[in-house]
């Protein structure tokens, strides 16, 4: 796999390198040694995998709050998706910024989300699988978000929004969050 910097720091955009014969294409998607050489994450808590049925299907925004906050490297296996990473990190130059990149399951294209990071995505095709490896454990408790269409971060959805659940929409926008956050940014 081939690490790609993204412009939020310690993002990466993960790409399948596969090897490819009369078979079809064969390729690493994670390597602790590489992932450890790189100052990144080496460790799974957890992993899950996401199916949605719909294009246009959202979710998100989503982060997990201290002390499980979480790294997640999430690969496309089906589909195509509009994946949208927002800095939530108080001290991060990018804070309060957004960036969005197109995973394509015919890749194997993945993506590195380092923990302060909101994540969603909105599907661009039907019938999209993706892989998610999370460094902590699940803490419904520590469950936390931002609205998907929040003004002020103005994430350019591709699509109109379907199949958006209850909680998602329920979420609170930025600024409603980032009021503890400020203070954390406030100079000791
Ligand atoms: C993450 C998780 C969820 N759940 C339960 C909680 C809900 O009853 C159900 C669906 O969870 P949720 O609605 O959070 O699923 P998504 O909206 O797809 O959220 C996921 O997609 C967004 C874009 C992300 O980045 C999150 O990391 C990831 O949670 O599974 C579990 O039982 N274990 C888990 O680890």
């Amino acid at each position: 796999m081939i690490l790609d910097q993204l412009p939020l720091a310690g993002a990466y955009n993960v790409r399948w390198s596969a090897s490819r014969d009369q078979r079809g294409a064969f390729g690493r998607l994670f390597c602790a040694e590489s992932f450890a050489k790189a100052g990144l994450v080496s460790q799974w808590a957890q992993t899950n995998l996401s199916r949605s049925s719909a294009r246009g299907t959202l979710r998100g925004m989503h982060y997990q709050t201290a002390p499980f906050a979480e790294t997640k490297l999430l690969v496309c296996l089906t589909g195509r998706i509009f994946d949208v990473l927002v800095d939530m990190r108080p001290r991060s130059a990018s804070f309060g910024r957004w960036i969005s990149l197109t995973l394509d399951g015919a890749l194997g294209d993945g993506v590195y989300i380092p923990a302060g990071i909101a994540h969603g995505f909105q599907t661009l095709s039907e019938d999209v699988m993706l892989h998610y490896s999370h460094s902590h454990p699940y803490r419904p408790a520590h469950q936390a978000g931002l609205h998907y269409g929040d003004p002020d971060l103005a994430i350019d959805w591709p699509l109109t929004p379907v199949a958006v659940s209850e909680r998602d929409r329920a979420l609170p926008c930025f600024s409603r969050v980032t009021d503890d956050l400020q203070k954390e940014r406030a100079p000791q």
